[in-house]
């Protein structure tokens, strides 16, 4: 309730349609209000007196309320349509905005299957929760107010019957609305697991085929698609079960009115047309309870939802700006890690320890170690992907927290492990790394990261679409791409993570050469598994187990660090070398 509390200035910008709205359904409620009255009076002073011109009058009567009527509900439903979709639509706008500021780990705790379903699902609930209020939550209390006040006033004689029939109605809607309430937020859950299956299959569905794992995954989706279809009818059910039930307690007193009714007629102390007007008014009476019951419970659902949305917009982002942010304006390539610890989690085991090394400007530094060892963790640190949990990064001797991210992130190229590209064109892409770059600076970029060889071939050159992921590139011409990117900026710091895995040896070379020219005075961290790559960096740090063990040119290492040696020889088929 207090989450959904909290999205409401969302409806300030549209403050005249939520305003209008109901007001436009006060004037279609008072028109159905007053039908049966009419009825009423066309039977018993109309009808009962062969009076044919009263007829007349009071039909037209009736046709001219029921126009206005339909007035009342056009507008009402125009001006909460637009109350709705506007608030949903800035709410949405601001989620994303949000998540664009997600630091790494703020995204890995929300997951990016239940993003999407808060993005679209949850924020189509409190959507629909707003509409239903506006249209819905005027009318189902004024129409019930109104002819309960109706009934009281012209047909007192039947009066008890609503005081029967009332109170079982409310009771009965409060269990239904508790219970949906209860079962929607177990939906939601279930539509983030679905979510999550199919974000995961999508983007992994060449590896499925690859396997011939479609069977597979398709008991996998068929599972958390059941769990969904299962809370989904238990949910539905409970809410379509309702409208029977209260259908039956209302024909009920419809029955019990007739009957009372019937003994005052022939007593002479009530008219026929009372009777009519009454079953009608039970009837709205419980119109304007279950539709107040539906938004009732729509909203009930809609607080789950708003709930997941705060917490989207709540979320204490962990990597934001300094406040006071140094007026450094010349980055430098200088780069410094002091007793650097890392953890992904809480309280989880330090992925990197005790990291200290210094880099001057210009260095090329080659990182090496077994897979998992900790090298792609440690260059995240540097744009601040992560931070550390004890120790610090040093840019030109200041901390790096100490720099606007904008700034930090601006002086460095990423070339990260997965080369993920946009549909879109090559120029499209490349421009990515910087907008306002000209089709001289792409040459120059593309021709360093060995891109242009096979850019050329294109018939549309740097206007070749590209398709979602890239997926009509080879993984080497993605990578080469990826690293024009990052080239076009000329960074003061380059980090190439594992970023040449799909590119030939030969092409490798070409990249490093080229990338001594291009990027002369760049410092540049080259992580890779790979000895070939790192081979030529003026200096190697060679990791194992989250820690730096060995560092020194290639062949300091070659004499000093067994780790270094065992890597060395298993690459060049050598056999384990041995230098002491
Ligand atoms: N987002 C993450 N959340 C939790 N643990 C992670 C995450 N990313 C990496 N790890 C863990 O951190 C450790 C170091 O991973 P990292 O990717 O830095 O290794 P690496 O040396 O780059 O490996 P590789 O050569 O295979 O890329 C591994 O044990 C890995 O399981």
């Amino acid at each position: 309730m207090k989450s959904f509390r909290e999205l409401l200035p969302y409806v300030k910008p549209y403050m005249l349609f939520a305003i209008l709205a109901p007001i436009f359904m006060c004037i279609e409620v008072a028109m159905d209000l007053l039908s049966p009255t009419i009825m009423q009076h066309i039977i018993d002073d109309g009808i009962a007196n062969d009076d044919t011109a009263y007829v007349v009058k009071l039909g037209i009567l009736m046709l001219v309320a029921a126009v206005i009527g339909l007035i009342g509900g056009v507008g009402c439903t125009i001006y909460s349509t637009r109350a709705a979709v506007n608030f949903a639509a800035d709410i949405r706008r601001d989620v994303f905005k949000m998540t664009e500021k997600f630091s790494s780990k703020n995204m890995d705790n929300i997951g990016v299957g239940k993003l999407i379903t808060i993005v679209t699902n949850d924020i189509t609930a409190v959507q629909q929760a707003l509409m239903m209020t506006l249209r819905v939550f005027v009318r189902g209390p004024l129409l019930f107010i109104g002819a309960v006040a109706i009934v009281w006033f012209s047909a007192r004689e039947l009066f008890p019957v609503l005081l029967v029939v009332i109170p079982i109605l409310i009771v009965l809607i409060y269990f239904f609305s508790y219970k949906t309430g209860k079962l929607f937020a177990r939906v939601q859950k279930a539509m983030d697991k679905v979510n999550t299956k199919l974000q995961e299959t999508f983007a992994g569905i060449r590896v499925i085929k690859a396997f011939n794992r479609q069977d597979y995954e398709i008991k996998a989706f068929k599972r958390v698609n059941e769990e969904l279809t299962k809370r989904n009818m238990s949910a539905e059910q409970v809410i379509l079960t309702l409208m029977p039930v209260m259908l039956f307690i209302v024909n009920i007193g419809v029955v019990i009115g007739m009957w009372m009714g019937a003994i005052k007629v022939n007593e002479g102390t009530l008219e026929v047309g009372v009777i009519l007007a009454f079953t009608n008014y039970l009837t709205i009476i419980m119109n304007g309870l279950v539709s107040s019951s539906h938004v009732l419970m729509q909203i009930t659902r809609s607080f789950t939802s708003a709930g997941r949305i705060q917490q989207v917009l709540e979320t204490k982002i962990d990597i934001t700006d300094p406040t006071n942010p140094v007026s450094d304006n010349n980055i430098k390539g200088e780069v410094e890690f002091k007793s650097v610890h890392f953890s992904y989690s809480k309280n989880g085991e330090y992925v990197l320890k005790d990291i200290s090394f210094h880099v001057n400007s210009g260095e090329t530094i080659g990182i090496i170690g077994q897979t998992g060892s900790g090298k792609s963790t440690l260059i995240k640190l540097l744009p601040r992907l992560y931070d550390p949990d004890l120790g610090e990064v040093l840019i030109n001797g200041i901390n790096i927290k100490e720099y606007t991210i904008e700034k930090l992130r601006g002086a460095i190229g990423f070339v990260p492990q997965n080369a993920k590209l946009f549909a879109g064109s090559i120029a499209e892409n490349i421009r990515f790394g910087k907008e306002e770059a000209t089709l001289e600076d792409m040459e120059k970029a593309t021709n360093s990261a060995a891109a242009s060889e096979f850019i050329e071939k294109l018939e549309d050159q740097f206007a070749h679409e590209l398709m979602q992921g890239a997926t009509n590139l080879s993984g080497g011409q993605k990578q080469r791409l990826s690293m024009s990117r990052a080239f076009i900026r000329q960074p003061k710091i380059l980090v190439l993570d594992d970023s040449t895995s799909a590119i030939d040896a030969i092409s490798e070379v070409q990249v490093q050469q080229a990338l001594g020219q291009y990027l002369s005075d760049t410092t540049v961290f080259i992580v890779s598994s790979k000895v070939s790559s790192i081979i030529n960096a003026d200096r190697i740090l060679v990791m194992e187990d989250g820690m730096i063990v060995a560092s020194g040119t290639h062949e300091e290492l070659l004499v000093s660090s067994d780790v270094y040696r065992s890597i060395y020889a298993t690459q060049s088929g050598k056999g384990v070398l041995s230098y002491e």
